[in-house]
């Protein structure tokens, strides 16, 4: 919604929380050219794939002592914020960006936690930025430099496709059709394993179809300018196999009110994890 001025990647960046996510953007930022030698990483529970990462590229993992970040990157549970946040606040200081990828935390329950910080991005990243293809939804804190959101900008660009908001309640709407909406691609691709299967193919061949077949949708819709709608058309031929499958999924509680619901259960649990 906003223009947001190009900026560089943050000098200095501390992620706390390197689990599914939090090591995901590790991963994309150091192959968008995040210097690992200004980069640490603090996580009491660090997994064997972090922590090898870690030990590759030269980042700093679990340092006894801290200081405050240039940037820091919360990537904890939304529940673990309350206890995190007291052994977050020697890394805070007026200088400091939090950018935060907790589901429903908003900008002041951050803010109520960690009053030192000088600005805050609550965004909402999605798994596929593992590999450079995620969907991710920011807004800033009023008052931010603008430099910071350039940075900001900067980092989560190294994942894939950035929308800045204007509007912080609509980040629970992105919360729940990009945040979690890979898990409804995932979705897809389990069920359709599963009802080739009961179609009568051998379960594995049955998992390699749906599972291509999905990605190749997914892969087509990337490379090709052609609206959603439109390539759905383009392979459903007038009486043919494809109408017959979509009578099913698009009548009255098919698949189109399913996700209207589904949408809107994500949504309101994001509001729920407010506070
Ligand atoms: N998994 C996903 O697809 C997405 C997750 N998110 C958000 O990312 C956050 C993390 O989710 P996941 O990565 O799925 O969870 P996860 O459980 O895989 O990772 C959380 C990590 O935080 C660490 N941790 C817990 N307390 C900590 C503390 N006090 N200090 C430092 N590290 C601490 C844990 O050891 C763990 O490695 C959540 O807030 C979630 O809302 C956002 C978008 C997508
Ligand atoms: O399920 C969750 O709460 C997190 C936020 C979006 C994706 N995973």
């Amino acid at each position: 919604m906003t223009d947001t001025p190009k900026g560089s990647l943050p000098a200095s960046l501390t992620l706390v929380g390197a689990g599914k996510m939090g090591g995901a953007l590790l991963r994309g930022w150091l192959d968008g050219g995040l210097d690992p030698a200004t980069t640490t990483v603090i996580d009491p529970q660090v997994g064997p794939e972090i922590s090898a990462l870690c030990s590759e590229r030269g980042v700093t993992l679990n340092p006894e002592r801290t200081s405050a970040a240039q940037t820091l990157v919360l990537a904890m549970k939304p529940q673990g914020l309350d206890d995190a946040a007291t052994t977050l606040a020697p890394l805070v200081g007026p200088g400091t960006l939090v950018v935060s990828i907790l589901a429903g935390k908003t900008l002041a329950n951050l803010a109520a936690r960690l009053p030192r910080a000088g600005a805050f991005v609550r965004t909402m990243p999605n798994l596929p930025a593992s590999i450079g293809r995620g969907a991710t939804g920011a807004v800033a804190s009023t008052g931010i430099k603008a430099e910071q959101r350039a940075q900001a900008d900067a980092l989560l660009a190294c994942s894939g496709l950035v929308e800045w908001l204007d509007d912080e309640a609509l980040i629970d709407a992105v919360t729940a059709v990009s945040g979690s909406g890979p898990a409804y691609a995932f979705l897809l691709a389990e069920a359709l394993a599963e009802a080739g299967t009961k179609a009568g193919l051998p379960p594995e061949m049955a998992a390699r179809l749906a599972r291509a077949t999905v990605a190749g949708a997914g892969a087509l819709l990337d490379a090709s300018p052609i609206e959603a709608g439109e390539l759905r058309r383009n392979v459903t031929s007038p009486g043919g196999t494809t109408a017959a499958a979509l009578g099913v999924l698009m009548r009255e509680g098919g698949l189109p009110d399913l996700l209207t619901e589904a949408v809107e259960a994500a949504r309101r649990r994001a509001g729920e994890l407010a506070g």
